[in-house]
């Protein structure tokens, strides 16, 4: 890259993270973990495909700002298991900011090994309170034991498929967040289809046509 585009790439990229940070502001110290899983993710990505590269100038906003407006709906939970966290999105980026909680637990779930390698590096540089489970959500979430406040997923399955992974534990008490895009309507009405759910639907503070789908309860129909 020539030097005129690559300063024209630095300052999109401080720009976003001005935008992102203005969106869902954290302190410094959270400030200072999430720009080590950057730095980690833009060295790895290079080897390993953990965004879409198209996202990468705008990765404050589309990611991390994405993941930390997720706090606001769960404000007292501490213990999150997040489903299919692939580059880390939203888990790391959460266990980033509640590192200062106490008793904070961010559970991973990533059933590829090379990901799952990933987390294990993003949680050691960034000493987040977090454990990476390698594994297949299924196995995981049935035989779940202990508490859990909060079960995330993000860009992982059709709604109707994550009701299914997240039921097990919001039985056990814990709320689900979807992140979701633009056809969150489509899915609602295909989920119902299988599930008895009342859910919440909060738009994307990240702007664009993205959609949080909160819900409680979970009922399989018969
Ligand atoms: C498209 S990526 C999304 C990653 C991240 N949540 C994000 O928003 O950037 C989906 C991730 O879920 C993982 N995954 C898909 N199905 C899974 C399953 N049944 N069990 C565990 N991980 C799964 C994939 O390996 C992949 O890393």
């Amino acid at each position: 890259m020539k030097r005129s585009s690559t300063s024209a790439a630095l300052a999109v990229a401080e720009v976003d993270k001005a935008t992102a940070l203005q969106l869902t502001p954290v302190s410094r110290e959270t400030q200072e973990r999430l720009d080590r899983y950057v730095a980690l993710l833009l060295e790895w990505q290079a080897k390993t495909n953990l965004v879409a590269p198209s996202t990468l100038p705008h990765l404050w906003t589309r990611h991390i700002a994405d993941s930390l407006q997720l706090l606001d709906l769960a404000p007292d939970a501490k213990v999150w298991v997040d489903l299919g966290s692939g580059g880390g999105f939203p888990g790391v980026v959460l266990a980033c900011a509640l590192a200062e909680r106490p008793g904070a637990q961010i559970h991973l779930v990533e059933r590829n090994a090379k990901k799952a390698a990933f987390l294990r590096e993003a949680i050691r540089v960034t000493r987040a309170p977090s454990v990476v489970h390698l594994s297949e959500i299924g196995d995981i979430v049935e035989k779940w034991g202990g508490r859990v406040d909060c079960v995330t997923a993000r860009a992982l399955a059709p709604l109707h498929q994550l009701i299914g992974f997240a039921e097990p534990l919001v039985k056990k008490g814990a709320k689900a967040l979807f992140l979701k895009g633009q056809d969150v309507e489509a899915e609602l009405t295909e989920s119902t289809k299988y599930w008895k759910i009342e859910p919440k639907l909060y738009p994307s503070r990240t702007g664009g046509q993205g959609w949080i789908v909160a819900i409680d309860c979970i009922e399989r129909r018969s």
